[in-house]
């Protein structure tokens, strides 16, 4: 990746201690960038760090920080930790999640409040943090936030989730605006059912769930964190220089796929997936 405009340049990721967010942390590594990972579990966090530091061969490359990022101050706490350690921020990765599957008319508040303040208020919480460090830099940046198709498309037993991530679609449209004079751009990537332990716990814990889930995309199979983290990199990069307010769905043709006629001519359908 070398040339890819990331060298040198510092990177917050959300969520950053598994699944998605490790892949992207781990692809900004390798192409040189320095990656601050978030989340609240210190261990996993530093198992990142450990395999950024791996890959570069030597340590210095990653900084963990235990973070709640519903929690204002704390995020307040992380920006200035990462531009503690590597003097600015150039950009954002919102990548933490919380999801279950349950009907709407069931989740109790205290359910709907636990999914809506880390996917939404955490998103917003984290891209004003390190905006304001962007903006008192001069310098512009790019966000990016990780979201599901069902933000516009809805979908049974995640009210919660695709509520909050639609709200952070709209957020990163809104902001896309208001920050594109600062040089700041805000994208989304819609990944599709990806193979991570977090996902696979709360959305497809059983064979039945994961066969019904994969049946619905015309692709076959699961997506693979790394083409998530390649897509993220492009939407984060220079390459990406006059995208913003987009959101660039990367999901084996999931949600086209569900047409009435067609979707049996698919081979997971088939039972060959
Ligand atoms: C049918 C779906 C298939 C869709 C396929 C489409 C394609 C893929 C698209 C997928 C898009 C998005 C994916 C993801 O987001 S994957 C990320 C998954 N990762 C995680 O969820 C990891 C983090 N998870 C958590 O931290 C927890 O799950 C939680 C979100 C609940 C937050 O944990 P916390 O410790 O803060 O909260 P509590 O455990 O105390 O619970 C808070 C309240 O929530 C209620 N709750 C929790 N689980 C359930 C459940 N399964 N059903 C109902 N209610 C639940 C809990 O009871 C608490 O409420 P009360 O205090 O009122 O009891
Ligand atoms: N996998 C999939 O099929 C899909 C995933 N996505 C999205 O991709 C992203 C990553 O999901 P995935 O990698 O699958 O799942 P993971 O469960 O591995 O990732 C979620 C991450 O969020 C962190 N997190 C949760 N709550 C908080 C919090 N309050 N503060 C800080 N960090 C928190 C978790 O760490 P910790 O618990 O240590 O805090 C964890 O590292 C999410 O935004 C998800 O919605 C979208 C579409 C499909």
């Amino acid at each position: 990746m070398n040339g890819s405009g990331f060298a040198g340049r510092t990177y917050v990721v959300t969520g950053g201690g598994s699944g998605i967010g490790r892949a992207i942390a781990l692809a900004l590594g390798a192409a040189d960038a320095r990656v601050v990972v978030a989340g609240r579990t210190p261990q996993k966090l530093e198992e990142t760090v450990a395999l950024i530091d791996q890959e570069a061969g030597h340590a210095g490359r990653a900084l963990a920080v235990p973070t709640d990022v519903r929690d204002p101050a704390a995020v307040d706490a992380l920006v200035t930790a990462a531009t503690d350690r590597f003097g600015r921020l150039d950009g954002l990765v919102n990548n933490a999640a919380g999801n279950f599957v349950a009907p709407g008319i069931d989740i109790s508040p205290n359910g709907w409040r636990a999914v809506v303040d880390i996917v939404l208020n955490g998103s917003y919480y984290c891209t004003r943090a390190v905006a304001r460090q962007l903006r008192e830099q001069g310098t512009g940046g790019s966000v990016l936030s990780v979201i599901a198709t069902y933000a516009w498309h809805g979908h049974p037993g995640t009210v919660h989730s695709a509520a909050a991530k639609a709200g952070v679609l709209a957020m990163t449209r809104t902001l896309a605006v208001e920050l594109a004079p600062l040089g700041i751009r805000l994208n989304c990537v819609a990944p599709g059912p990806t193979e991570t332990a977090g996902a696979g716990a709360a959305l497809w814990a059983t064979d039945e769930a994961r066969a019904e889930v994969l049946a619905t995309v015309p692709a076959a199979r699961f997506a693979d964190p790394a083409e998530i983290a390649d897509a993220s990199l492009f939407l984060l990069g220079d390459r990406a220089s006059y995208l913003t307010g987009e959101c660039l769905t990367v999901d084996g043709g999931q949600w086209l796929g569900k047409q009435v006629y067609g979707r049996g001519a698919t081979p997971a359908a088939r039972g060959r997936g």
